[in-house]
């Protein structure tokens, strides 16, 4: 640890998962830890990301079962009561802040609520007073980025969707990304009439684009307008709602949402009066131990320019990584494992490793696997074989990718990490007992 030259070992800028899980073992390990918050504590996914997310989506999973269990010894249909979803969501999400901040302030990490700004190599200013560290970690995260079109107050965005508390009847969702298609099963599966507005030919351009055509036509099954290749051009209030200005025409609408993507929050930190390079667009340049330009300060989470998934996990593994580095538990550099991504739409689609594009492009390389999981009996058992599962084995037969889509395809991909991480000889992977009948077993079973 450092010499008391300063007030805090660690000083983080923001608190979410790019800081706090790394920040509460390095506080277990005796550093004394600073993290200041302009908002919630816990950041973007515990209060309006992932968790207030997942929370929305639960009936609308549960629904979706429901119906496909229809005269399959389930009768009577459910619907999705909006309010009461909205009023679930924030009994799962209202008390995370709370927790988390005990979890910290139990550990001596000392909570500095405003908005920092980097004053020096060593100091962060809050609210006219200066904080001064050993070693900083940048984690502020990432914003909304809006459409700069006239009438964008208009527009709204992922958190004022997750705050959304009365259904609106007809929805416009400008993007083709990760929000725009969760967003847009979420509104359509309560029965909102939704256009989903993309900018080119496909959306979800990361996944593999045979499974993405098959969510969109499940998307267009439960009522929703897919427009493609389209450009908004403005929007403007009418007496009774919205219109969004296209080069396909208008569309009426009651709420807008632009999902347009997220860029880095880089802007008004001081990064240029303290000399950290960085990239409005990409975040903040590291080398490969997350160091950035300036030798004490380094970057973790959302802000970071980074190859890997914009992620919780991957937020959380640079914040550990950060602790093994500064507890001197490692001095090698930053090594991702192969890091799983879903798109929590119903049906899902999950994928890790080497993708089935990359696969086909080098056959001397890989071997692919298609399995149709209509043939599946435990998929058939829950009425929901609707799916299909490509595996990507190297040539001397490791299981080295899978991609999934499927209404349990997280679930899927989460049961062969350990196999693909590990390296897990293929003959080995038959010493792992699984419980059965599950989605684990039956993944294996197609292995
Ligand atoms: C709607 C939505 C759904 C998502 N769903 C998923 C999902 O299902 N799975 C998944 O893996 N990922 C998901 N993500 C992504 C995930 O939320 C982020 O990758 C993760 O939260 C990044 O953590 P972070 O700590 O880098 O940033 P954040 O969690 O954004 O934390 C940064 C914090 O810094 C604070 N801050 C910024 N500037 C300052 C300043 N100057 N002074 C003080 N504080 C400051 C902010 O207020 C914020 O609290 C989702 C994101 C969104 C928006
Ligand atoms: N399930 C998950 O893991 C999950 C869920 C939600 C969000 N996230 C994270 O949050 C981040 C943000 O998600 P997102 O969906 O906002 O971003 P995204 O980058 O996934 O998608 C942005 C979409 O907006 C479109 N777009 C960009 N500029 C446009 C323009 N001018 N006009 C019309 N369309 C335009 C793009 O074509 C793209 O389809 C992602 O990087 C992701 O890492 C993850």
């Amino acid at each position: 640890m450092a010499e008391q030259k300063y007030q805090f070992d660690v000083l983080y800028l923001g608190s979410g998962h790019g800081a706090f899980n790394g920040a509460m073992p390095l506080a277990q390990a005796g550093f004394k830890l600073g993290m200041i918050e302009a908002d919630k504590i816990g950041g973007t996914c515990p209060n309006r990301g992932c968790n207030a997310k997942i929370s929305l989506d639960m009936p609308v999973k549960v629904k979706n079962e429901v119906d496909q269990m229809q005269g399959h010894g389930l009768t009577g249909t459910t619907t999705i009561d909006w309010k009461a979803n909205y009023e679930h969501e924030h009994e799962v999400i209202d008390a995370l802040p709370n927790a988390i901040g005990s979890g910290l302030e139990s550990l001596g990490i000392e909570l500095i609520h405003g908005k920092g700004t980097l004053v020096d190599e060593h100091t962060i200013a809050v609210n006219g007073q200066n904080y001064t560290a050993d070693k900083i970690v940048i984690a502020t995260g990432a914003h909304y980025h809006q459409l700069d079109i006239p009438g964008k107050e208009y527009l709204n965005n992922g958190t004022d969707f997750l705050n959304l508390a009365e259904q609106p009847d007809r929805m416009t969702i400008i993007g083709g990304g990760y929000i725009a298609i969760e967003f847009a099963t979420i509104a359509a599966t309560a029965g909102t009439k939704v256009t989903l507005m993309l900018h080119h030919e496909h959306a979800l351009k990361q996944f593999y684009q045979p499974f993405v055509e098959e969510l969109l036509k499940d998307l267009e099954a439960k009522g929703v307008t897919i427009m493609k290749n389209v450009t908004p051009s403005a929007v403007t209030k009418k007496a009774d709602g919205y219109e969004v200005e296209t080069d396909q025409g208008n569309v009426a609408s009651d709420w807008i949402l632009d999902a347009t993507g997220r860029l880095p929050n880089v802007e008004g930190i001081g990064l240029d009066e303290v000399g950290v390079e960085y990239d409005d667009h990409k975040g903040i340049a590291v080398n490969d131990h997350l160091q950035t330009s300036v030798d004490s300060i380094y970057a973790s989470g959302d802000v970071l320019d980074k190859e890997v998934g914009r992620l919780t996990p991957t937020a959380i593994y640079e914040g550990l990584y950060l602790t093994k580095l500064f507890t001197g538990q490692t001095t090698d550099p930053i090594d991702y494992p192969a890091v799983p991504s879903a798109v929590f739409a119903s049906p899902r689609i999950a994928q890790v490793g080497v993708t089935p594009d990359e696969a086909k492009a080098h056959p001397d390389q890989f071997d692919v696997k298609e399995v149709d999981l209509s043939e599946d009996w435990f998929r058939l058992a829950m009425r929901a074989n609707q799916g299909k599962t490509i595996t990507v084995f190297d040539k001397e037969g490791y299981l080295v990718g899978m991609t999934e889509i499927s209404s349990e395809a997280d679930n899927s991909i989460g049961s062969v990490l350990p196999f693909i991480e590990y390296h897990i000889d293929p003959e080995k992977m038959n010493d792992f007992i699984t419980l059965f009948p599950t989605i684990e077993s039956e993944t294996k079973h197609h292995l």
